[in-house]
This record gives C-alpha cells, sequence and structure tokens, in this order.
C-alpha cells in the first residue's frame, strides 16, 4: 500500500500528471493505477505508461495509498458515493476538481478523511505544470509533503490559501488553453503574411517559452520586459498600439474574471 497511487479518471489531466510522475521517476509504472469507464482509454493508458488499469473504482482504492480525483467536478461527488464506505484510514485523497471545495469533498465523505486540494495545469506533461496546493487539518504535515514531492516531480508548487483556489483556477489552471490561442493568432498572423504553416508554431511558441522564461529569471516587471522590446518609432510599439486598440488587454482579464467566476458557480 505504501508509495502507491491511483488516478480516478484517466483523461487529459490525469495522463498530464501521470505522464510527468513518470518521466521524473517517483513512481514506478506499477505503483500506479488508473480507473476510467472507457475500456478503449484505459488500454491504450496501460500500453503507453505501463501502469495498471481497472474500471473499478473500489479496486484502485483497494491498491493506492494516494488517490486523485481526476474526474469532472460532478462526477466527483458520484465517485464519492461509490468509494466512501471502503476507503482506508490512511489514504489521503488528493482532488484536483475545479471549483469543488475541501468542505463539499469533506461532507460527502461524511467521516474524517485525509483530504488535499490541487489546482495542477496540463504542462505537468511536459515537467513545466504549475500546482496550487490546500489541506485539511487531517493531512499531516510528512504528508502534506509527500503530496508536494509529487507535485514538484512535474513543475512548481506554490501552497494556497483555499478561498483563493478559483483565482489560480483563471490563473494557472485554465490559462495554457489562452496561451495556445494566443500561439495559434501569431502564428496565422504570420501565415497571413507569407510564412509557412510548418514554422510558424515553432517560432511562435518558443518567442512564448523565452518571454516566460524572461519573467521567471530576470525579476523584471513585464511591462520593463515588453518596453525593451518596443524601439522608439520601431515595429513592436505599432503591434503593442493595436492590441490596446482591440483591447487585448481588457480581453484576457475578463477571460480570467469569467473563468474564476465559473469556477465559483462550481462550488
Ligand atoms: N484539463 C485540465 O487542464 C485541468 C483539469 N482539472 C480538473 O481535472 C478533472 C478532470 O479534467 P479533465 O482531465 O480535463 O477531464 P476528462 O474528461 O478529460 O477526464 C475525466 C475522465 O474521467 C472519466 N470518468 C467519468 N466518470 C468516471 C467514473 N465514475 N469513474 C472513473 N472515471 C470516470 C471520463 O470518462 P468519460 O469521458 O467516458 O466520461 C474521463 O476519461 C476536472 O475535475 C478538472 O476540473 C484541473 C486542472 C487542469
Ligand atoms: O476547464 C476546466 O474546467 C479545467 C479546470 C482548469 C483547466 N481545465
Amino acid at each position: 500500500m505504501k508509495n502507491t497511487l491511483g488516478f480516478i479518471g484517466g483523461g487529459n489531466m490525469g495522463k498530464a500528471m501521470i505522464g510527468g510522475i513518470l518521466e521524473s521517476k517517483i513512481f514506478a509504472p506499477e505503483n500506479i493505477m488508473v480507473s476510467d469507464l472507457n475500456t478503449d482509454l484505459l488500454n491504450t493508458i496501460e500500453e503507453n505508461y505501463g501502469v495498471k488499469t481497472t474500471k473499478d473504482n473500489n479496486v484502485l482504492i483497494k491498491h493506492s495509498q494516494i488517490i486523485v480525483l481526476a474526474v469532472k467536478p460532478h462526477i466527483c461527488d458520484i465517485v464519492i458515493k461509490e468509494i466512501k464506505d471502503k476507503i482506508k484510514e490512511d489514504a489521503i485523497i488528493v482532488s484536483i476538481a475545479a471549483g469543488k471545495s475541501i468542505e463539499q469533498i469533506e461532507e460527502n465523505f461524511n467521516k474524517d478523511v485525509k483530504i488535499v486540494r490541487v489546482m495542477p495545469n496540463t504542462p505537468a506533461l511536459v515537467g513545466k505544470g504549475m500546482s496550487a496546493i490546500s489541506s485539511n487539518n487531517k493531512v499531516s504535515e510528512v504528508e502534506l509533503e509527500q503530496i508536494i514531492n509529487i507535485f514538484e516531480s512535474f513543475g512548481e508548487v506554490e501552497l494556497v490559501d483555499e478561498k483563493l483556489m478559483d483565482v489560480v483556477t483563471g490563473t494557472s489552471g485554465s490559462s495554457p488553453a489562452y496561451v495556445y490561442m494566443f500561439i495559434e493568432a501569431i502564428a496565422d498572423g504570420a501565415v497571413l503574411e507569407g510564412m509557412p504553416r510548418d514554422k510558424v508554431y515553432k517560432m511562435a511558441a518558443q518567442a512564448v517559452l523565452g518571454a516566460a522564461q524572461m519573467v521567471l529569471t530576470t525579476g523584471k516587471h513585464p511591462g520593463e520586459l515588453k518596453d525593451m522590446v518596443c524601439s522608439p518609432g520601431g515595429t513592436t510599439i505599432e503591434a503593442v498600439k493595436t492590441l490596446e486598440d482591440k483591447g487585448f488587454r481588457s480581453a484576457v482579464m475578463e477571460a480570467v474574471r469569467e473563468c474564476v467566476k465559473k469556477s465559483r458557480e462550481l462550488s
């Protein structure tokens, strides 16, 4: 039972985490189990990752010390109902469901359970995840450390006050989607101007990667870094003016706000 990890739900986020964890080698494939309703998906996961799979969530909880709820938020209630009577006392439940509060999960279990709430993101798959973590008071420091180690194996971790979790969803949980749209839009602009499509995604993505790395490593304000690209009377400031005219910042801020609102509604 020790050091066994189970994923209930082998969809996009479950697979991204499994990929990141296996790459870092903190768990051997035979110590990871995935349960899902979809047999084809389980077969693919077993083939690609070499982990154990089952269609029965109660088989999974028997084999796993740490159980990640990686199903859609409304499915969590159904899954908890299914497993709550058989859950072991020392099991740690890790919920990654958007908008599901620790209190709601405790109510669903209706008994003392160790619960950690995490908001990860899909770049976990390539070791560049960002995860925010909160836990209830049943989780010991050692156990929390164990969970932090798992999420640090595929990226960065921040401990946050649970009341900020919905904001985290809008900030790092969902934002990879906004960034992919941004990359796609830069690429489409380049194609419009005659660049072959096979080159544009690399160019746009590498620029985004490098810019993000600049924010993380220089400690400079993003505005200062932007100013460093804008030569006086040059090309970039023309682009910046157009983005301002079209409401780029406001659109992104509104998008984050709507995302956070939806996450709050889920609770
Ligand atoms: N995707 C992301 O970027 C992120 C997602 N999350 C959270 O992760 C959770 C999963 O999201 P995501 O991976 O995108 O969703 P997916 O729909 O891709 O994956 C969920 C998986 O769970 C399966 N499932 C449904 N019911 C059950 C059940 N009763 N028992 C076992 N498995 C079941 C689904 O099967 P089927 O499709 O057949 O229903 C599906 O394969 C959500 O709560 C989301 O809020 C958090 C951070 C980021
Ligand atoms: O779209 C969603 O609901 C999930 C939560 C964060 C990212 N994807």
